[in-house]
């Protein structure tokens, strides 16, 4: 079937369902670990282990400077904060739970908009 044209009222529609989504993330009661970036400081190994960092707020911050071409280029950016919690914390953790559970929250969230 035809691809559905893009049009600007697309992806302004796409940016509002981004800042949507967004602020419905960073309301969430277990998005603690993940509203700022990881202060490697102060957690040993972590940038050894995780190669591309990503938060909520760093989102936030590209959403402002509108680095995000569409929802599919957000996602990718979401998906990458609980991708790299599960590989920086074990499942049976309390930071591991929390990114299992924004995950779940998330993939939900964002499939409602379909
Ligand atoms: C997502 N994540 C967060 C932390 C952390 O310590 N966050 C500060 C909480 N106040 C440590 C490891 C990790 O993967």
């Amino acid at each position: 079937c035809a691809k559905k044209a893009k049009t600007p009222k697309d992806s302004n529609n796409d940016l509002a369902a981004c800042r949507m989504l967004l602020s419905e993330l960073e309301a969430h009661q277990d998005a603690w670990p993940f509203l700022s970036p990881v202060r490697h400081k102060s957690v040993p190994g972590y940038r050894k282990v995780i190669k591309k960092p990503m938060d909520f707020s760093t989102i936030k911050e590209k959403l402002t400077n509108n680095l995000y071409l569409n929802l599919e280029t957000f996602i990718i950016d979401v998906n990458l904060v609980f991708d790299n919690c599960q590989k920086f914390n074990e499942d049976d953790s309390e930071i591991g739970r929390a990114g299992h559970r924004m995950r779940r929250f998330f993939d939900k969230r964002w499939t409602e908009l379909l």
